[in-house]
């Protein structure tokens, strides 16, 4: 069934350490390959199709290839791909942004979701002049250096959460709290309030499985963070204009300081955005000390991507619509579940996000490590040979698109409930 991947793979291994070009796309005992994507599905080389699931890890809330975006991108391209000099759309953009985000005065384009928490952060550090910071466990902000402490996705995935090759100087500056646990939280806030710059956190983890917080956490994350001068930071580079308009912060009603997005931001093109309050922001260089800088940021190819997804997405609100086609497919898997008679299997979701987890759901990081990986991954597997595709992990969400018909969503349940029976 996967012969040319196999080949390929083969070869990929000699030239790229484990064959690839993110850790998480190496999958045991090899990966497929991909030849194209269209709307809800993906094709590999060997002539196989997939509904998917993976969706790049979340970016596609329109699906594979959207005609509008693809045709935007084109014109776009006519006039050059990337200038060294500002242009007029970055100005749109950041006033599309900072209307649907009030928590966000003004904006810096950078190239990755990587990019804006690595730089979220030290903005945080210069504006406060603080060096620590708290993470919560097993959350994923990225692959640069004082994030990849108890890091979840490919990084836990892997069996690297704390990364080799950090210095212990950054590790000592990063706190870190479990989800979920607000009393553990508040102590490690006030104990290090004095030398704390930041938390941050996703406020829905969908990077360590999908973990959702439990009623009220984030209400008082904000206020634990107020009452002792500590800037909050909203990753919402999963979250952002995907479960709802404006993200996480207003699902939940819950304001940050400094948010970052990326993903969806960027239509599917590489981008990440650092927004926030105009005293914060201006910290940044050059109206600022804080330095910050890309050769592509703000180019146009990934603002014209990304702008016109999201003036699509706040023309259209796809949003309900996303909600029941995710919730009906969790709904016929758990009662499939109950009905089969499966052990050791539950499933949940947020809006367009969800997850099938091999143990039980979840609500932190150490619960997320007790899953069953091996049995996860036969399961991926024999989706797989089903015709569907989830992300290669555990540690990773599903994620629903406006791509995906209601019939993908019968298929996929009835594919979900056989390979969960034949296990
Ligand atoms: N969960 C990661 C990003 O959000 C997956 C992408 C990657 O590591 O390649």
């Amino acid at each position: 069934m996967w012969e040319r991947s196999k080949e390929l793979y083969d070869v990929a291994k000699t030239l790229m350490p484990g064959g690839v070009s993110s850790p998480v796309r190496a999958v045991k005992p090899f990966p497929f390959y991909t030849r194209k994507a269209r709307g809800s599905r993906i094709y590999d080389v060997d002539g196989n199709e997939y509904i998917d699931y993976c969706m790049a890890y979340g970016p596609l809330i329109l699906g594979h290839a959207d005609e509008r975006v693809k045709e935007a991108v084109k014109s776009a391209l006519e006039n050059g791909w990337v200038y060294g000099t500002p242009i007029e759309l970055e100005i749109e953009y950041a006033k599309l942004i900072t209307s649907i985000y009030p928590s966000i005065d003004m904006v810096r384009f950078t190239n990755t979701g990587s990019e804006a928490t690595m730089s979220a952060l030290r903005l945080a550090k210069g504006f406060t002049g603080r060096d620590k910071f708290v993470k919560i466990e097993g959350s994923f902000h990225g692959a640069h250096d004082s994030v990849l402490v108890k890091a979840g996705s490919g990084a836990t995935t892997h069996g690297t959460p704390n990364s080799a090759g950090v210095p212990e100087d950054f590790v000592k500056n990063t706190l870190q709290s479990p989800y979920n646990d607000v009393e553990a939280l508040a102590e490690i806030v006030e104990k290090n309030r004095d030398e704390l710059a930041a938390l941050i956190l996703e406020p829905v983890m969908g990077n360590s499985t999908l973990i959702i917080p439990e009623d009220g956490y984030l209400r008082e994350v904000r206020k634990i963070t107020e009452e002792n001068d500590v800037l909050l930071i909203f990753d919402e580079v999963i979250t952002g204009f995907r479960l709802s308009l404006g993200g996480a912060q207003e699902y939940y009603g819950v304001k940050p300081d400094i948010t970052t997005l990326g993903k969806i931001a960027g239509g599917g093109f590489p981008i990440g955005i650092v927004g926030g309050r105009r005293e914060i922001m201006e910290h940044f260089s050059p109206s600022g000390a804080v330095y910050q800088a890309g050769t592509f940021s703000g180019n146009p190819v990934s603002l014209t991507a990304g702008y016109t997804t999201a003036k699509i997405l706040s023309e259209e609100r796809p949003y309900d619509e996303l909600r029941r086609k995710t919730e009906e497919l969790v709904k016929a898997v758990r009662d499939g579940i109950e009905d089969g008679k499966v052990e050791g299997v539950e499933v949940d979701s947020i809006e367009s996000m969800f997850c099938v987890y091999f143990g039980e759901r979840p609500r932190d990081y150490a619960s997320a490590l007790r899953l069953d990986k091996e049995r996860f991954m036969k399961f991926y597997w024999k989706l797989l040979e089903n015709g569907v595709f989830f992300p290669p992990s555990q540690y990773e969400s599903c994620f629903m698109s406006t791509a995906h018909s209601m019939e993908d969503v019968e298929r996929t349940a009835e594919v979900i409930l056989k390979c969960l029976a034949e296990l």
